[in-house]
């Protein structure tokens, strides 16, 4: 089966290839399909100006040496720069195929950067940097292949300073982490996948799904819908968001447990302001969101150990984070879902021993030790489950960076728990609904227009 959203690390590529070469291809006829289909992505960028092919020394390389040849023969003015010599058999051969010499030094309309892909093991030396950064100066148009070269495939970290731009970056055989994490995603431009028959990987993670959101079945009523109460705090304008978020995600029924009623309630909210305990024994509850404006005093942690104690399905977020621990949750069976940015991220993994390198591995240590679904927020959001799933999502819009739009994801996440859907497709839903409706928000978007443009989110939806 061909896989399109399938992410994977440098080793899991380097498994799924020797799968295929077991089965009976090799190395040089899988580079002659990558770099085919590179070409071809290529050809139609360059539209007839001239490209300059920077080729490595692995099989990052060879696929350059491929496209340099399946370019000149079209009749595209095409010439390679070698700093370093091909070092692989496939490369060797890639490059005899081609049969051309190599220049010192180009300029010309289009770059295509073949230096280095997933083998790269150590940050460039200073002249390879110079050459690339020289390059890419001469070239106002930039392809990375497979990856931008410099880039660490599982880390999306750059392994150096003065890493150029790309406009576009074409992955081959499968999308790898770096393609989907910050601060890497920043330069690669667009991002194409060739496919070359890579078969799926155990372990691999994978790209967000569209959704499969539909109205509300003929027969449903606000109840079937799901009730969803959101726990406020001291700082009543975060859980309001949270929860007019909420009454456009799906659920039927958002009652927002305020400690008083705050300014500025719409009059389709319902805002109970008795003892949260009460109003959270209504069995008709479907999930419990809490912590957007609940701050961090004596009074923020009895709110949220009565909203744990429930034990209905429960979102968490914002200072909730900074107060949970794991023996607060003992006992709890419901299903949990949190929602760290990277600095709550941080107090999570200090409150639960997680110790871990990177925003994967901790996102995914946290999933187990809290036995949840981990939302790791920013412009690379991930998702990891309690059974290691691990889901990557394409960059929203950039014009989501302002504060409150952290407490509308909530609410729409937590009104797709409501709604019945299980954590992590919820987490997948809110992350969808969010994303999509900050794109028809347009720039300069406030967490207001954000849940305005809601309704015309949902129009989009499968
Ligand atoms: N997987 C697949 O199915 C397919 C994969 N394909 C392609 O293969 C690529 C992976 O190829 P690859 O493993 O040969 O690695 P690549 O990135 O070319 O470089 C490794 C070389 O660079 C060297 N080196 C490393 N760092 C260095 C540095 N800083 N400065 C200097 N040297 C450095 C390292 O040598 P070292 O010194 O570390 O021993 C080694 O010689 C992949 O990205 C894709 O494009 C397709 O062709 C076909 C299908
Ligand atoms: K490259």
């Amino acid at each position: 089966m061909i896989l399109f959203d399938q992410v994977l690390t440098a080793a899991q590529m380097r498994a799924a290839e020797d799968v295929l070469i077991a089965a009976g291809t090799s190395v040089s006829a899988l580079m002659e399909h990558a770099g085919r289909g590179a070409a071809e992505w290529v050809w139609r960028v360059a539209a007839g100006r001239t490209v300059t092919v920077l080729c490595g020394p692995g099989n990052n390389g060879g696929d350059g040496y491929v496209i340099a040849r399946v370019l000149a023969e079209r009749g595209l003015p095409v010439q390679v720069v070698a700093p370093l010599p091909p070092a692989t058999e496939a490369a060797q051969q890639a490059c005899r195929r081609w049969g051309g010499v190599p220049v010192a030094d180009a300029a010309g309309a289009v770059l295509v950067d073949c230096l280095f892909g997933t083998g790269l093991t150590r940050a460039l030396s200073p002249e390879l940097s110079q050459m690339l950064q020289r390059l890419a100066a001469a070239h106002p148009f930039r392809i990375a292949i497979d990856l931008p070269s410099g880039i660490d495939s599982d880390t999306g970290q750059a392994l150096g300073d003065g890493m150029p731009d790309y406009q576009l970056t074409v992955a081959l055989g499968g999308w790898k982490r770096a393609h989907w994490l910050m601060p890497a995603g920043a330069s690669m431009g667009e991002r194409r996948l060739v496919e070359i028959g890579i078969d799926a990987v155990s372990g691999a993670g994978r790209l967000a799904r569209r959704p499969e959101l539909t109205a509300p079945r003929p027969d449903a009523h606000k109840y079937s819908r799901g009730l969803l109460a959101v726990v406020g705090g001291a700082m009543p304008g975060a859980s309001l968001l949270a929860a007019r978020a909420a009454m456009r995600g799906g659920a039927g029924y958002v009652r927002l447990l305020a400690a008083e009623r705050p300014e500025g309630v719409p009059d389709d909210l319902v805002v109970l302001t008795g003892p949260a305990a009460d109003a959270l024994a209504d069995e008709r509850i479907a999930a419990v969101l809490a912590g957007s404006g609940l701050e961090r005093g004596t009074d923020a942690a009895e709110r949220l150990r009565t909203a744990l104690a429930s034990d209905h399905p429960l979102v968490l977020d914002a200072d909730a984070l900074h107060l949970l621990t794991p023996a607060a949750l003992q006992g709890r069976d419901a299903p949990l879902a949190l929602t760290p940015h990277a600095g709550e991220m941080a107090a999570l993994c200090r409150a639960f021993a997680v110790v871990a390198e990177g925003k994967i591995a901790q996102a995914q240590g946290l999933a187990a030790a809290a036995n949840a679904v981990v939302i790791a927020k920013g412009a690379d959001t991930i998702i990891a489950g309690p059974a290691g799933e691990l889901v990557f999502t394409k960059p929203a819009t950039s014009w989501l960076s302002v504060a409150g739009t952290g407490d509308v994801l909530a609410g729409l996440v937590a009104s797709r728990l409501a709604n019945g859907s299980a954590p992590l497709a919820a987490a997948e839903e809110g992350l969808w609904l969010h994303a999509t409706a900050a794109r028809l928000a347009g720039s300069a978007l406030l967490p207001d227009t954000l849940i305005a443009a809601l309704p015309a989110a949902w129009e989009q939806a499968a």
